[in-house]
């Protein structure tokens, strides 16, 4: 089992998170095989819907079966507060992150706007906002007022570390047994580029200056901050890159747990799931460092404009659907790539084959 000890084996977070990295199964390859099959005979040359074709045979094998069916969708957007805003790395206040819920659930929001135009639902999860919420729209699972100042100690403990992955995952759950076939990532987080570069850093290996970005817009000289901060930050608290769970609680943040989670349990049920940009990119990264198998669940979506996250592209392997130079988060990108992976399905249902329209194949 990946990246788990015998010291922590005892406890039953962890029980939850090993029961759900068990269930998760590599794709189904004959459901595949039979997507490329039926793909063959459609009428266009073999393989000229490039991406979309690709997009199929993975949905075949996540969900076992060829027949591809509409997809209910649901964007999970986490939001959490950081302790370590205190250090001046972010170019908006901290309380930003409480205002930004009430208009997720108010409406009006960039990811309601665009979740409504694709026909998905946005569920707003406080896994660590500091202040109170009381709406009854919010899934409140916080798991503590915002993380601590990590360039002063650890972002959190290894237990809160895990309910936070454990949030996620029993989400995902909730969510798939109300019908939800297809996920997204969304987070909200003043300063979560910060701790999202921290451990894109430890996991990757690569020097802060890689992984660092202007997030929501900081200057030149806060840049310097955050990079300091994050070498401050990895020196002061040691994280263990072989045990993603270590670096989520000593460099991390609730929402990137929230969301690594949430594609654990999105995977156990074998359910695709979009990942947005650099925060989440990095949450997927964690995810599937504690469950290498996650990865064949994941669907790319945009290249954000945050200069790390073509890091952490890179280091999963994945290819970015569309450039639209944006770097917002909430899950905005992915609710974008909800159309192509529609598409992807209609084409593998809706196309006539060569046999059924009388057309030739060369
Ligand atoms: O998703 C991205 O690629 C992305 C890039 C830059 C900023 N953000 C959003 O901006 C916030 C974090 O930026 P910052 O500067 O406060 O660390 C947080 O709420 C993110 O959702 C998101
Ligand atoms: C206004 C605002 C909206 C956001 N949405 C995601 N991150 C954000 C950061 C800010 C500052």
């Amino acid at each position: 089992m990946a990246n788990i000890t015998n010291k922590h084996k005892e406890r039953i977070p962890l029980l939850k998170i090993e029961q759900t990295i068990r269930r998760i199964l590599p794709l189904d390859e004959e459901a595949m095989r039979e997507a490329a099959r039926r793909l063959d005979r459609l009428t266009k040359p073999p393989g000229s819907l490039g991406r979309l074709e690709e997009l199929a045979v993975q949905l075949a094998g996540i969900t076992g079966d060829a027949d591809l069916k509409p997809m209910a969708k649901a964007i999970v957007v986490m939001a959490a507060d950081h302790g370590v805003c205190e250090e001046g790395v972010s170019a908006f206040p901290q309380e930003v992150t409480r205002q930004m819920v009430h208009n997720f659930l108010a409406g009006g929001a960039a990811i309601n706007v665009l979740a409504r135009q694709t026909g998905a639902e946005v569920v707003c999860v406080d896994i660590g906002v500091k202040g109170e919420l009381e709406d009854d729209r919010l899934i409140s699972r916080k798991v503590r007022q915002g993380t601590a100042n990590m360039a002063r100690e650890a972002a959190m403990s290894r237990e809160e570390a895990e309910r936070a992955i454990e949030i996620g995952i029993e989400l995902a759950e909730i969510l798939a047994g109300k019908g939800i076939r297809l996920f997204a990532t969304g987070e909200m987080g003043i300063g979560n580029t910060t701790p999202s570069a921290a451990v894109l850093s430890v996991l990757s290996d690569v020097d802060a200056e890689d992984a660092v970005g202007r997030g929501t817009g900081i200057d030149d000289a806060g840049m310097k901050r955050k990079q300091a901060t994050i070498r401050k930050a990895i020196a002061l608290n040691v994280p263990d890159a072989s045990d993603a769970i270590d670096v989520l609680a000593k460099v991390g943040g609730l929402e990137l747990a929230g969301l690594a989670g949430l594609v654990l349990g999105a995977a156990a049920n074998r359910r695709p799931v979009v990942i947005d940009g650099f925060i989440s990119t990095v949450a997927a990264l964690a995810a599937c460092r504690i469950a290498p198998a996650a990865k064949e669940y994941l669907i790319p979506s945009h290249l954000s404009e945050e200069k790390g996250h073509r890091v952490a592209l890179k280091e999963l392997g994945l290819e970015p659907m569309l450039s639209l130079k944006m770097r917002l988060g909430e899950g905005s990108g992915a609710v974008l790539a909800f159309p192509l992976i529609d598409a992807a399905g209609n084409v593998l249902r809706e196309m006539a084959t060569f046999d059924s329209a009388g057309v030739s194949r060369g």
